[in-house]
């Protein structure tokens, strides 16, 4: 198997309490691949996807291990091999021009005309490229953010929370532009807790709980009332979705 992000055994926990917010995750990427990891809000995905690229908060710290190709993550693979769609549209450089900040990770040919031909693709005005982010809708901006991460040299895309509270029609935008980033050749952890946007999206769906995976399953498995499910709380999951509270009775 063609493993282009291997997490083992990865634990965060805070340095003075040794209180653990994540314990023993381990998680598998293979190339083309979309693995979604579901959790509720608050369950620690930001911090892992922070823990792989190793920019966790000052207070806390990991134990495990995190490989790119199977070698040991270094920091200077991050937006180079395994680059971040980050929860925060505040990601974006606020004084830094559009254009530039989506040239800035490309790495051969003409930048410039890449980039042009990159936010066309997005759905996007090729005049953002000489605005600043402060003059970005929030919508504009989440866009310019995957435009970055399909512009760059990474094959490995860790998109944190990208539907966030967004409407169906913006929700379903951002499933689109997801599938766009699959096919520029990238393989994807998604990091939500939109579990029908993981459904949609991911061969396979890690489920969060209390700080471990509980298991990780097939979207096969994912049928009738949920007998091919282990974990209760999976099951639950699947049959509080909206469609499927309704084709029960
Ligand atoms: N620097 C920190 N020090 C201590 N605790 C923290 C720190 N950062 C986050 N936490 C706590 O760790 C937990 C997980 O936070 P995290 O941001 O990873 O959640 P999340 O699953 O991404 O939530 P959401 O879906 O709302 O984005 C939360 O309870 C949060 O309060
Ligand atoms: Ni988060």
């Amino acid at each position: 198997m063609n493993n282009l992000l291997t997490i083992k055994e990865l634990d965060i926990f805070h340095q003075q309490s040794r209180h653990y917010l994540l314990q023993d995750i381990n998680l598998s990427l293979t190339s083309g691949e979309i693995l979604a990891l579901v959790g509720e809000s608050g369950s620690g995905k930001s911090l892992l996807a922070q823990a792989i690229l190793q920019m966790l908060p000052y207070n806390l710290e990991q134990k495990g291990d995190v490989f790119y190709r199977g070698q040991r993550f270094l920091s200077n693979h991050r937006g180079k091999n395994i680059i971040l769609i980050p929860q925060s549209i505040d990601a974006l450089d606020p004084l830094m021009k559009i254009g530039k900040q989506i040239e800035g990770l490309m790495q051969k040919g003409d930048h410039h005309q890449q980039m042009l031909a990159l936010l066309i693709r997005l759905g996007l005005d090729t005049e953002i490229a000489d605005r600043y982010p402060f003059q970005l809708s929030g919508g504009q901006a989440r866009r310019v953010l995957v435009a970055i991460a399909i512009g760059s040299s990474a094959d490995v895309v860790i998109a944190d929370e990208p539907t966030p509270g967004l409407d169906q029609k913006a929700k379903q935008d951002m499933i689109t532009l997801l599938k766009e980033v699959q096919q520029a050749g990238k393989s994807i952890l998604l990091i939500t807790h939109d579990f029908d946007a993981a459904l949609q999206l991911a061969e396979q769906i890690a489920v969060l709980k209390d700080g471990r995976i509980l298991e990780i399953v097939n979207r096969a498995k994912f049928t009738g009332e949920g007998e091919r499910l282990q974990h209760p709380f999976t099951k639950k999951m699947w049959q509080s979705l909206p469609q499927n509270l309704f084709t029960r009775s």
